[in-house]
């Protein structure tokens, strides 16, 4: 049975437009299904909970941008009997960028429906004193989670979301967050043993994919599969230096530049000088100056071609 966890909301409204797409395939198909739409920030993940408390064999799909897929995740307790799947609806879809999912709704319910593998999918975990939120894409401190921050609140995003401009409202703030944004000194220690020292951290994504911030290929060679996070440190660079450096990123050719850093472990601990935004798969986090982040051992099962 499939069970649909809807965003409608997503992308300022699109979700809706897809989900009717999605439900009438669905209906002409004669598929068994039971859709639930979220009503409230943070309700993807208690309809997530419940469904995953019942013991039949169960297919949870996410239809929204990357925010509900994590909402979805941060409830769902990962057992034997749930299988995840994603029809992306979002701004910015980085997870359905690095899994290769069709931006196209029709196209990633095929994939959906006729998945015939199953891929065992890495969750990531960030902890800071109470605080505990699982990601599937990245997380991040500094001047990304500040985007992401002033993003939820843009009232700008909406609107150009519905011009079908939404990237376009992150560049906007982008700009006006590297204008004023301070850079950090900071620690980041890997695995218990290796400690690293930077003294102009502009921010630094640790990751499950490769793709982050609306297809920034900021960790090339990062696999979901791996149980190893990937980390992506851009420090002690001009300003205007970095305006040239980030659109490289896009095809992942930032690491060749000097300040841009890429390792791996399976424990990171970020220690910066003052607090800083956090964000998970682009959900605000608050401002922490002291982050742990690892994978979950327990691993989730995705519905892939
Ligand atoms: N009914 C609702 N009303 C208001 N907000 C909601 C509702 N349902 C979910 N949300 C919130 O919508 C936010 C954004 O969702 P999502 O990330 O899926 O879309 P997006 O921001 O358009 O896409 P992307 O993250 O790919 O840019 C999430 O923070 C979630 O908490």
């Amino acid at each position: 049975m499939y069970h649909f966890i809807i965003n409608l909301k997503a992308r300022s409204g699109r979700g809706k437009q897809i989900w009717f797409l999605v439900e009438k395939t669905l209906k002409e198909k004669g598929i068994p299904y039971c859709s639930y739409f979220t009503k409230y920030p943070s309700h993807a993940s208690e309809l997530a909970k419940q469904l995953s408390l019942h013991t039949e064999p169960r297919n949870i799909i996410a239809v929204g941008g990357d925010g509900t897929v994590n909402e979805v995740i941060n409830g769902l307790i990962p057992n034997d009997n749930i299988t995840l799947g994603y029809i992306p609806a979002g701004s910015s879809n980085d997870l359905a960028r690095s899994l290769s999912i069709s931006p196209l709704p029709l196209n990633a319910l095929e994939t959906i429906l006729n998945s015939k593998n199953i891929l065992l999918h890495d969750i990531g975990k960030l902890e800071c004193n109470e605080l505990k939120r699982n990601f599937m894409v990245s997380c991040g401190i500094g001047f990304d989670a500040a985007i992401c921050h002033e993003a939820m609140t843009s009232k700008i995003k909406k609107v150009f979301n519905k011009l079908k401009l939404g990237k376009l409202t992150y560049v906007g703030i982008a700009l006006k967050q590297l204008l004023f944004y301070q850079p950090q000194y900071g620690t980041i220690t890997l695995d218990n043993m290796k400690k690293f020292e930077f003294s102009n951290i502009l921010f630094i994504s640790i990751q499950n994919h490769k793709y982050e911030g609306g297809g920034f290929m900021f960790c090339p060679d990062a696999k979901a599969v791996d149980q190893i996070l990937d980390v992506c440190i851009i420090e002690n660079i001009p300003k205007l230096k970095i305006l040239s450096l980030l659109p490289s990123a896009f095809k992942g050719n930032h690491i060749k530049h000097r300040g841009v850093h890429v390792m791996k472990g399976r424990q990171i601990e970020i220690q910066m000088e003052k607090p800083l935004a956090v964000h998970v798969d682009g959900e605000p986090c608050g401002m922490q100056n002291s982050i742990n982040i690892s994978c979950n051992p327990k691993k989730i099962q995705f519905l892939t071609n």
